[in-house]
């Protein structure tokens, strides 16, 4: 796929004029919430989270309840692309919407500067303590839980477990084609090793390291 960079970041050429209209007429009003995230790294998820709370709504019709369908991160390639090459794209920061890592250090950054505006949320923390962080994502976007039970409600209803065996996620596909399962695979930290070889993993924490260093972001690998 052939793609360009525009103020740091690669994209495929049809994106980089949406991105400019977002970034040259988007004006954030106070209720906006943005979800800024890198591919694969729990977009669907976090969305589905974020609409639950922002309209309180337990009783969001089953085949709603796919919030993917506006996501500008889809494409429709399923071709399998070389591991090798793919593992160099990463760490080389030349790849669609890369470089990965500088996109993570911007929002770090700023979400310790300004936290009340930004908050900056892990795919593992989540997995680890999916309560504690839905509590603080309510507490953010202003939508505190004060029961228990609606706290938990919230995070079944946004759980892998029950997403994937909706009929709409086990059938349906988004207008790309993709199908909606693929957004609900295994949800497993450091499932990504069981993919790699030594020499490809070396390289990506190698990677991580060095361009996390002294950033203050911690981060398993
Ligand atoms: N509800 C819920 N809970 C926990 N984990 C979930 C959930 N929904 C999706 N996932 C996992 O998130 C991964 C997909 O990330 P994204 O949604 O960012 O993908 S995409 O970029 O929008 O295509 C992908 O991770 P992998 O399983 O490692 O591929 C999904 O399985």
């Amino acid at each position: 796929m052939e793609i360009r960079k525009w103020k740091g970041f690669w994209f495929e050429p049809g994106l980089i004029k949406c991105a400019m209209k977002f970034s040259s007429s988007f004006q954030a009003g106070n209720d906006d919430v943005l979800l800024a995230s890198a591919p694969k790294t729990g977009t669907t998820w976090l969305k589905a989270l974020c609409l639950c709370i922002l309209h309180q709504n337990h009783n969001i019709p089953e085949n709603e309840d796919l919030l993917t369908q506006d996501n500008p991160q889809f494409h429709g390639n399923q071709e399998p692309y070389p591991l090798e090459k793919a593992v160099d794209e990463f760490c080389t920061g030349v790849h669609q919407y890369g470089p990965y890592f500088e996109n993570v250090l911007g929002y770090w950054s700023e979400s310790q500067k300004r936290p009340e505006k930004i908050l900056f949320l892990k795919y593992e923390e989540m997995i680890k303590d999916p309560k504690e962080q839905v509590r603080k994502l309510g507490l953010f976007l202003g939508k505190p839980f004060e029961k228990e039970e609606d706290l938990e409600k919230v995070v079944w209803r946004c759980s892998l477990e029950r997403l994937r065996n909706l009929e709409v996620n086990k059938n349906g596909s988004v207008i790309y084609g993709v199908p909606n399962g693929s957004y609900f695979r295994k949800g497993i930290v450091g499932d990504w090793k069981n993919y790699l070889n030594l020499e490809m993993e070396d390289r990506i924490n190698q990677t991580t390291l060095l361009k996390f260093k002294d950033s203050g972001l911690e981060f398993e690998n």
